[in-house]
């Protein structure tokens, strides 16, 4: 592989908006790519693919070069070092020793932090929280994370999407743990397929497919999703009631549910209408009211590093305690909208147990008579995909 100019320099714009500017990587990337038409697939995926495991690998590339600020010309070389390309005998490049790189990433494999590319801060709350695991967890992470389409059953069977997508050169195949999920063979871009504008298939990593059918909804239902954002597991909720029922579908920010409503259309879900959550008498006025509550609250987002490296370096810890409080009001002040009888989930993308099975436990602590654990359930990054937490309970009255 060679390096170019162009798509060099691609790279390098997007670190310098992700780290100077604080920008979301998946947004800069996207705004990157857009501003070269002549760029083709192949430089595409070069910029996407680099400039993600440049951010993942940061903490280390920055020890292998010693590079400083906004050296990232030196991060790129690193980079290109650790992968045995060769450096152009470009200015930037100027004063790059392969051997220094070498030398100092052999010195670096003695600390797990710096080797695992991951701040201090964090490197010590997982450890305390989930012990040697994390050992395995944080080496999961630092994988690059499958790309896994959900089928949209509402319009089409797993086998019949799989046929169509390979007509459009998309290669994938199925997994026995996933009822509705194709892998993709490798990675690409899916978005441009007719099949996705024809709404036959929504791209969903496959332990988030787990959290829908853990609610256990019917056709007929009357359904909350409380914490619905765009609406990722709406949908699949949609596609489990065979669009028969009603869902609510809320959320906090109004620009997430408008997205929604676009994506609902595409996937021609018809039983679901979405409420913006103003004040606490929208939940208040739902009391009592649905079969099922689908609460997949805010968290910190440990779960999914895979897929957003950037969030090791733009995370705080008191960011995560000021979202575990948001979690502990979210159960309390959203549970009473589903009926007694009915049943609970609360999820979030977090391997936390403070974020999870400690939250559940400190709830039910104070609602022992109303509510009961029926089934926790953890998706582990080192199992292969994203990490989730998902606990089920019922309400007895
Ligand atoms: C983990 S995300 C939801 C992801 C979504 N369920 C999906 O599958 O795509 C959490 C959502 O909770 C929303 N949120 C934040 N505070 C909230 C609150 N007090 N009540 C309800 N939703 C809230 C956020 O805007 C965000 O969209």
């Amino acid at each position: 592989m060679r390096l170019h100019r162009s798509t060099s320099e691609g790279v390098i714009q997007a670190l310098d908006a992700i780290f100077g500017a604080k920008k979301y990587a998946d947004k800069v990337i996207e705004k990157v790519l857009k501003q070269n038409p002549k760029w083709g697939a192949r430089d595409r995926r070069f910029i996407a693919e680099t400039t993600y495991d440049i951010v993942r690998w940061y903490r280390l590339l920055r020890r292998v070069t010693e590079a400083k600020g906004d050296e990232y010309w030196k991060l790129l070389a690193a980079w290109c070092v650790l992968h045995e390309i060769d450096l152009p005998m470009w200015d930037e490049f100027k004063g790059i020793k392969r051997d220094s790189i070498k030398s100092l990433y052999k010195e670096a494999e003695k600390t797990r932090k710096i080797i695992e590319s991951v701040p201090d801060w964090l490197d010590e709350l997982c450890e305390r929280e989930i012990g040697r695991q994390w050992n395995h967890e944080l080496h999961a992470l630092n994988e690059e994370a499958a790309v896994v389409l959900r089928t949209n059953t509402l319009k089409i069977s797993k086998r019949d999407l799989q046929k169509l997508l390979a007509e459009e050169n998309v290669e994938t195949h199925v997994h026995d743990q996933f009822q509705d999920a194709l892998l993709l063979e490798e990675r690409q871009n899916v978005f441009g397929t007719s099949a996705f504008k024809d709404g036959l298939f929504e791209v969903q990593d496959a332990a988030s497919q787990f959290i829908a059918p853990f609610l256990q909804v019917e056709p007929g239902m009357r359904v909350i999703d409380a914490c619905a954002g765009a609406g990722g597991k709406t949908l699949h909720l949609a596609a489990l009631m065979k669009n028969k029922g009603r869902i609510i579908a809320m959320d906090v920010e109004q620009y997430k549910l408008d997205e929604l409503q676009r994506r609902a259309r595409r996937a021609g879900v018809s039983n679901m209408e979405t409420r913006l959550i103003e004040s606490s008498k929208t939940v208040k006025r739902l009391e009592d009211n649905a079969d099922r509550l689908l609460l997949d609250v805010p968290c910190s987002g440990l779960g999914v590093l895979k897929r957003n490296p950037d969030a090791k370096w733009k995370l705080s810890i008191e960011f995560i305690d000021k979202v575990k409080d948001l979690q502990q009001h979210i159960l309390n002040d959203y549970c009473l909208m589903v009926k007694p009888g009915g049943l609970l989930v609360y999820s979030t993308c977090s391997i936390l147990p403070s974020e999870n099975d400690q939250q559940i436990k400190k709830f039910l602590e104070n609602r022992r008579d109303e509510f009961e654990l029926q089934e926790e359930k953890h998706a582990l990054p080192s199992e292969g995909f994203d990490g989730f937490y998902m606990a089920r309970l019922k309400r007895l009255k």
